[in-house]
């Protein structure tokens, strides 16, 4: 029985954790999980599987969720995100949270040796010289959930990393794949949160629009992978059937594969090295599906996935900069308060103007990022 401590519950890869969690109850037990503001979810969630922690992001809901629920401790804001992470009894840490606001939890947990099941790729992005130290140190596993460094991790399994040719992340495209830049111009949040393969949280789905997501990912690889970043390819391949690939010396290539279903690569992190049954999975059937399509990424036409390979190699506190400006613009998108090329715009001019300090602390990487989001509201008043 594996214990969980899951951040970021009532999120879309939360809620897909907690399927499994519910189909699984002789394998894992929830013991701590936290949410944001979404408190009717916090409250399904808590009565399905009845934790003994939980943290909420506001101090009224936790007080709130103290009177109805009197077996359960409550806790909130940024300390509670770290106690949850940091229960004694748990084993495992599922961080699900959105955002850089999940660096902190994911060092505390680590330093607790705990295994780290990640899906928050802008933890890894923003300060991932740190986790990965803190890991090693620490002796605490770094398991991918992320669909396509599942994929990678899978395709590694056995291998000899040192025999590792290149890395070749598959991308959709996102909602708007077959558009011209000129296109671009008048596009609408509701058109851009319409993903062609996977439902996800607004934000990611943002992202995977404007290919940041999979700038991110590239720096995730490397993070996670220790691999260089001119051997970190990214081939567009609409289908999603494909989640990633591994090239080796020897030519061969050996990729992951299956139907779009987030609860895959959730549910292998959580069994890992074991294998589960999926509960209703879909199996692929290739025959069906008859043609997958690949296409070689166009760097002019998905400027942020440009910026994010330049940002990796610039490395130091431009990849906090970089990440707190993506955050920043996302978040002001989907209020409407800038169109979606804004988005790239503001990344790009951020980045122009930071001065880059390399191995940077926890203490300066958290300063970047305030004063980025600040910069960035700055900029569109
Ligand atoms: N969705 C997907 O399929 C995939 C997601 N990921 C990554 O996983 C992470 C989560 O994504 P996703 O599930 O889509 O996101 P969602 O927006 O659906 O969920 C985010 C979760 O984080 C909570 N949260 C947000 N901000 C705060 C905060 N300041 N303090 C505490 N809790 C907070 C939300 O709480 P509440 O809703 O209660 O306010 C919610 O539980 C991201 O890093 C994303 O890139 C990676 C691969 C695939
Ligand atoms: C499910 C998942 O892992 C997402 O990160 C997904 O990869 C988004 O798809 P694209 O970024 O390829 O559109
Ligand atoms: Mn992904």
């Amino acid at each position: 029985m594996k214990k969980i401590s899951l951040l970021g519950a009532t999120g879309s890869i939360g809620i897909q954790t907690i399927d499994i969690l519910l189909n699984n109850p002789e394998s894992f037990q929830l013991v701590a999980l936290s949410s944001g503001k979404n408190i009717e979810k916090t409250r399904e969630i808590i009565s399905q599987l009845n934790p003994e922690l939980v943290s909420v992001q506001d101090e009224q809901d936790a007080v709130a969720l103290a009177k109805e629920f009197p077996q359960i401790h409550f806790t909130f804001g940024a300390k509670g995100l770290v106690e949850v992470a940091t229960h004694p009894d748990s084993t495992v840490l599922v961080n699900a949270v959105l955002g850089s606001v999940g660096l902190e939890s994911t060092l505390a947990a680590i330093r607790m040796s705990k295994t780290i099941a990640i899906a928050n790729k802008e933890t890894l992005v923003t300060a991932g010289h740190l986790v990965m130290a803190e890991a090693k140190k620490y002796n605490a596993p770094i398991l991918p959930v992320d669909s396509e460094h599942s994929a990678l991790f899978q395709s590694m399994n056995g291998e000899n990393p040192k025999q590792i040719e290149r890395l070749i992340l598959t991308a959709s495209g996102g909602s708007f794949r077959d558009k011209t830049r000129e296109e671009l111009k008048n596009v609408t949040v509701k058109d851009a949160l319409n993903h062609p393969n996977w439902s996800m949280g607004a934000k990611i789905t943002i992202d995977s629009a404007t290919m940041m997501n999979k700038g991110l990912e590239v720096i995730e690889a490397n993070v996670l992978f220790d691999m260089p970043f001119d051997r970190i390819d990214v081939l567009l391949h609409k289908e999603s059937i494909i989640h990633s690939l591994v090239e080796y010396h020897d030519t061969s290539v050996i990729a992951q594969l299956g139907t779009p279903d987030m609860r895959v690569p959730i549910q292998y992190a959580l069994s890992y090295p074991d294998r589960l049954p999926l509960v209703e999975g879909t199996r692929l059937d290739l025959a069906k599906i008859g043609q997958l399509n690949f296409r070689e990424v166009d760097f002019d036409r998905f400027r942020a996935l440009k910026l994010a390979y330049d940002a990796g190699r610039a490395g130091g506190t431009m990849l906090t900069a970089m990440n707190a400006a993506n955050e920043a613009a996302v978040g002001l998108f989907l209020q409407e308060k800038i169109t979606f090329l804004q988005i790239e715009e503001i990344i790009e001019q951020i980045m122009n103007n930071h001065h880059n300090i390399l191995a940077p602390d926890l203490e300066t990487i958290l300063h970047v990022d305030t004063e980025t989001r600040k910069s960035v509201e700055s900029m569109v008043k």
